[in-house]
């Protein structure tokens, strides 16, 4: 990408597209186009062709997509596999229609097997079975790396798949039906200190163990690759270091400065056991992470008393 390439980040207005429009910016690149969801639809294949037949744009980051936590993937499973699919569809082929230069998918570490060896390596890929929980998402996140790869195959595209970690940061979603546990845990946390609440609930058992990095260091590395990485295979993003979810939620209090109770509610699910990366390619490739999990929870939680604690919270 030059600075004056056009760029066009699908969900900039999410945790993760934000966070690349934040880093795209600070570099000097200027000539983005973005659309919200009300404004184009990237499940409706004729509102994405339009867009691309009017934009053209050289270079696409997909970060548009539905996302959310354990319970939310749960509860909504069809939801889940028919808006990634058709999203990622219709972006990837109006992509190779429309000849842009490159295009940067973003999939996730539950990709990879519910008990595949710690850390996950690229090429744990399809060697066993997915965790129950997210098997819809993860199927069509699957789906969409293997687009991008036969595409690249059959029509000589430079389609490149990315598969971070669990993410927080700056637009997170803080509503607790559909958002991941930092965020969760952060709100819950916040609001038992300013309600006096004598208790805060985290599910689960507090013993699955989970890899945090903040969305401005995933933001960094997707820009990086799309100026540097060109193959097909996959390759992941993380800091290489988990936390339990226990450790995680004490954290969480302390930052928050509670000083009420931790209850484990073990009627709901804990998922899979443990999501490690092996972050090797990555570093190989040249990139690290910059932000300590302290770090990134304390800007987390400002963005969150900056922008979130007193608003009404909106579900997504
Ligand atoms: N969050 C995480 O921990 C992780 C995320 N990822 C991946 O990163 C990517 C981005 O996730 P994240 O930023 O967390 O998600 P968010 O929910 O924060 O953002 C998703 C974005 O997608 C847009 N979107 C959703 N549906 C549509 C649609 N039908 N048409 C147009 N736009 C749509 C939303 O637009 P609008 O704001 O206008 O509604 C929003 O901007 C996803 O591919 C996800 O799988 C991977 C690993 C971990
Ligand atoms: C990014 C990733 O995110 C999801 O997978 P997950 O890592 O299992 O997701 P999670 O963040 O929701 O939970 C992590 C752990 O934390 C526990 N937990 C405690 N208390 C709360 C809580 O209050 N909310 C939530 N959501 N979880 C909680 C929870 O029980 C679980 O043990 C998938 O969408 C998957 O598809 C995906 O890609």
């Amino acid at each position: 990408m030059d600075v004056s390439s056009k760029i066009y980040v699908a969900g900039h207005r999410g945790l993760v597209g934000s966070a690349i429009v934040r880093d795209l910016k600070k570099n000097g690149y200027h000539n983005l186009v973005f659309r919200n969801h009300c404004e184009l639809d990237l499940t409706d294949r004729s509102q994405v062709d339009a867009f691309f037949n009017l934009e053209k744009p050289e270079y696409v980051f997909l970060a548009a997509a539905k996302v959310g936590g354990i319970v939310a993937n749960n509860d909504y499973p069809a939801d889940f596999i028919r808006d990634n699919l058709m999203i990622q569809t219709n972006v990837i082929d109006a992509s190779h229609k429309n000849g842009v230069k490159k295009l940067l998918f973003l999939g996730s570490t539950c990709i990879y097997p519910k008990y595949t060896p710690q850390p996950m390596r690229e090429d744990s890929l399809l060697t066993g079975e997915l965790e129950p929980t997210n098997e819809p998402y993860a199927i069509a996140k699957i789906a969409g790396i293997k687009m991008c790869e036969y595409y690249n195959k059959q029509y000589g595209t430079e389609f490149i798949s990315i598969m971070p970690t669990n993410l927080f940061g700056p637009n997170d979603n803080f509503d607790l039906n559909s958002s991941h546990v930092l965020p969760a845990l952060i709100r819950k946390f916040h609001e038992a200190k300013v309600n006096s609440s004598p208790t805060v609930e985290v599910w689960g058992t507090g013993t699955p163990r989970r890899e945090f990095l903040y969305s401005d260091d995933l933001a960094n590395a997707a820009v990086y690759l799309m100026n540097t990485y060109s193959k097909s295979e996959l390759v992941n993003i993380g800091v290489g270091k988990d936390i339990s979810i226990k450790e995680l939620a004490e954290k969480i209090k302390n930052i928050t400065g509670y000083e009420g109770e931790i209850r484990f509610n073990t009627s709901k699910p804990d998922g899979t056991p443990r999501k490690l990366v092996d972050v090797s390619k990555l570093h190989n490739l040249g990139w690290k992470a910059q932000t300590s999990l302290d770090d990134g929870l304390k800007l987390a939680y400002e963005w969150f008393l900056e922008n979130i604690s007193n608003e009404t919270i909106t579900v997504k």
